[in-house]
C-alpha cells in the first residue's frame, strides 16, 4: 500500500496552502517523493487528451499539499508490479485493459478502483446507458424526471421509417451511435426531421424524439457525493411550422462543449432556471447506487413550457472534470475520502 506510515498526513478540510495560484505555481514541476512516503498514491491510465484536460498542474500541486500523489500507469507492464497503489484512475477502453482491471481488482481488493469496468461499460451503450433512469421513475414533488421514447435500430436502415411509426415516436427525431465509447464517432448525432429521411442514417442507432427545452441543457457532473450543475447552449426547439417546411437528416456538432456555457448568458428566467437541488441529489444519489459508479455526469433537459418535467438524455463515464467549477477541491477532497476509508477499514 501507499500508506504505510501510521499517521495519516491529510489535511482534509483545513484552511492551508490550497491556495489555487500558489498550488499551481509554488509546487511545479512535481519532483516525484519517494513511494515509500506517507503519501497517498492515485495511479492513473488516461489518454493523453484527459490528462491534458484533467491532471493539470493547478490539481496536481493541490493533490501535493493534501498528500496524494499521482503516478502514471505504464500500461506495458504488468499492474500488480507497480505501485503500491490506493487508488487506480482510469479511462481507457478495450477489452483487454477491462480484463487488467478486473484481474487486478480480484488480486488487489484493498484498492480502489474509480470505477468498476464492467459498470462502465454499462455506459458505453446508449441503449442501457439509460435504462437506469426509466427504471428509477423519479417522481416527486420537486418534478418528474424520465427519458425520451426512445427505439434501437441494429441494423437495415429501410426497416427505420415502419420501426418509428410502430413505436410511435415523434419527428424530429435524434439519432445517435448506439455505441458511445468516447471515440469521434460515438458522439456523430444527427436530427431527422421526416420520415422518408430516416432511412438515411446509418445503424446500429438509437432514435430518441427530440424534446423541445428552450436550448439550454444542465450538465450534472458526480464526483461521489458531491454534485455540481452547470448551463450549457444546447440545440434550438423545432416548431411545428419548421417541421412541416423542412426535411432531411441534419449532421450536428458537439453542441454541449465548454464554448458553449450558458452560465452568463441573459436567458428567459423558466429556461436558465436550475433544476430544483433537491431532485438532482436524489436523482445523482440513486444512479451512483444503480450504476455503481461514483464518476461521470448526465445531461439532464426541462421540457420547454413546463417547470418540473425533466429527461436526462445522456451520461458520460469520466466526464471532462477540467470544465467543473472547483474541479480540483473537489476530486482531491473525494480521494481523500476514500483513503480514509480505507485507512478506518484496515483499523477496525
Ligand atoms: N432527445 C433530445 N432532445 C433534445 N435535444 C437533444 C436530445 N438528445 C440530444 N440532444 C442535444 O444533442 C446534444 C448531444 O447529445 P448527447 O449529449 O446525447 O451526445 P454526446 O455526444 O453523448 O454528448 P457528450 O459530449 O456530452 O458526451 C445534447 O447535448 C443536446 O443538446
Ligand atoms: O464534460 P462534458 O462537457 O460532458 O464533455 C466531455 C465528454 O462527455 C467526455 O466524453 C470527454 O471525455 P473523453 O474524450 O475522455 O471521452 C470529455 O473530454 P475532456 O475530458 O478532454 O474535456 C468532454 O468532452
Ligand atoms: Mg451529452
Ligand atoms: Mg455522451
Amino acid at each position: 500500500m501507499g500508506l504505510q506510515g501510521q499517521i495519516i498526513p491529510y489535511k482534509n478540510g483545513e484552511k492551508e496552502e490550497d491556495d489555487d495560484e500558489r498550488a499551481g505555481k509554488e509546487i511545479s514541476p512535481f519532483p516525484p517523493p519517494p513511494l515509500h512516503s506517507k503519501f497517498a498514491v492515485v495511479g492513473y491510465a488516461l489518454t493523453s487528451k484527459k490528462i491534458k484536460s484533467f491532471l493539470k498542474p493547478k490539481l496536481e500541486g493541490l493533490a501535493r499539499n493534501k498528500g496524494i500523489l499521482f503516478v502514471a500507469i505504464d500500461q506495458n507492464r504488468p499492474l500488480s508490479d507497480q505501485g503500491p497503489f490506493d487508488i487506480v484512475l482510469h479511462k481507457l477502453t478495450g477489452k483487454e485493459w477491462r480484463q487488467i482491471l478486473e484481474d487486478y481488482r480480484r488480486t488487489h481488493p484493498e484498492v480502489t478502483v474509480l470505477d468498476p469496468p464492467d459498470a462502465i461499460q454499462h455506459l458505453h451503450n446508449r441503449q442501457s446507458m439509460l435504462q437506469c433512469v426509466a427504471d428509477m421513475n423519479l417522481s416527486n414533488s420537486y418534478g418528474k424526471v424520465g427519458i425520451p421514447k426512445q427505439i434501437v435500430i441494429k441494423k437495415d436502415a429501410s426497416s427505420i421509417p415502419g420501426a418509428v411509426a410502430k413505436a410511435g415516436l415523434m419527428l424530429p427525431i435524434v439519432a445517435k451511435p448506439l455505441v458511445a465509447d468516447g471515440s469521434a464517432k460515438s458522439h456523430e448525432l444527427s436530427l431527422a426531421y421526416d420520415q422518408q429521411s430516416l432511412q438515411k442514417l446509418e445503424p446500429p442507432l438509437v432514435l430518441q424524439e427530440f424534446v423541445n427545452h428552450g436550448g439550454v441543457m444542465f450538465k450534472v457532473y458526480i464526483v461521489g457525493e458531491t454534485i455540481k450543475v452547470v448551463r450549457r447552449f444546447s440545440l434550438p426547439d423545432v416548431c411545428k411550422r419548421e417541421l412541416s417546411n423542412i426535411a432531411g437528416v441534419f449532421r450536428f456538432p458537439r453542441v454541449s462543449c465548454a464554448a458553449a456555457s450558458a452560465d452568463n448568458a441573459d436567458l428567459d428566467p423558466g429556461v436558465a432556471e436550475l433544476p430544483p437541488r433537491p431532485l438532482l441529489e436524489k436523482l445523482a444519489r440513486e444512479l451512483c447506487r444503480r450504476l455503481g459508479l461514483r464518476l461521470f455526469n448526465l445531461d439532464i433537459i426541462r421540457e420547454h413550457g413546463t417547470r418540473d418535467r425533466f429527461y436526462v438524455i445522456d451520461i458520460n463515464y469520466f466526464p471532462g472534470y477540467g470544465k467543473m467549477p472547483e474541479y480540483e477541491h473537489i476530486f482531491t477532497d473525494f480521494l481523500l475520502s476514500l483513503v480514509q476509508n480505507q485507512y478506518k477499514k484496515k483499523s477496525t
